[in-house]
């Protein structure tokens, strides 16, 4: 089964690093895969733009299926592939609603994270401003503090919807490991720093670490001042 699907991806996209999770939890090891290289923009490749209409990675394919947006790839994984594997997504519609909740609120992390340790990446140099990413940090320290406060409600131990790891766990792990990574300071989110650690060996996190990260584990120091 796995041997009919195809994933373009690139090393430390946290959207592609999540379909790669999906398909570890879900045992679809042995799918195809491109690995392309941001830095010599092959991801603008003919392959991909012919699947991909923004020519972006991921890029998922699955027989016949072209599904490529992170977030609608891995629930298609988990409706496909429901009984095989990790249960990533609870029957209990309670349940169910809280996994979806955490899920999408993902997007707001990830985003106010790349608008402080990309700004410069991001916003070209003469429309920088110290106030535009002063308000930025601000944001995302807002953000963190709900974030830590989720898990500190949820109790030690506990994933980001409960007892269990879920489909919240597979998209917001690969945007949560850049805080540790790009320094982010350890007392802006304790509770997110142990839940890092708690997850950071789990088998299908440990096979899909993005391999340039093992090469180069020490990453640069963008959130150092946050
Ligand atoms: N909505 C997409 C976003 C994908 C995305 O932003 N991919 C980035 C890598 S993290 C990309 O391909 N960037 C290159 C580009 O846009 O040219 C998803 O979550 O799948």
């Amino acid at each position: 089964m796995a041997q009919s699907m195809l994933l373009y991806w690139s090393s430390g996209s946290p959207p592609c690093w999540r379909v790669m999770i999906a398909l570890e939890e879900k045992q679809l090891q042995g799918y195809k895969h491109k690995h392309l290289s941001f830095d010599k923009n092959e991801h603008k490749c003919e392959e991909v733009k012919a699947l991909n209409p923004r020519v972006q990675v991921p890029t998922f394919k699955h027989g016949d299926i072209v599904v490529n947006e992170s977030f609608a790839a891995c629930l298609y994984l988990e409706s496909a592939f429901k009984s095989q594997g990790t249960r990533l997504i609870p029957d209990d519609p309670a349940e169910q609603a809280l996994v979806y909740q955490r899920m999408f609120e993902t997007n707001n992390l990830q985003q106010k994270m790349y608008d402080v340790a990309f700004y410069e990446w991001y916003v070209p140099e003469g429309e920088r401003h110290e106030s535009a990413l002063k308000r930025n940090k601000e944001s995302l320290i807002a953000e963190l503090k709900l974030w830590d406060g989720y898990l500190e409600e949820m109790g030690k131990g506990s994933y980001l919807a409960g007892k269990n790891f879920t489909m919240a766990d597979v998209v917001c792990f690969p945007v949560i490991v850049f805080f540790p990574r790009l320094h982010c300071p350890p007392e802006r989110c304790p509770r997110l720093m142990e839940y890092y650690k708690m997850l950071k060996d789990r088998p299908s996190i440990k096979a899909s670490w993005p391999p340039h990260w093992l090469e180069k584990p020490e990453g640069q120091d963008m959130l150092k001042n946050l």
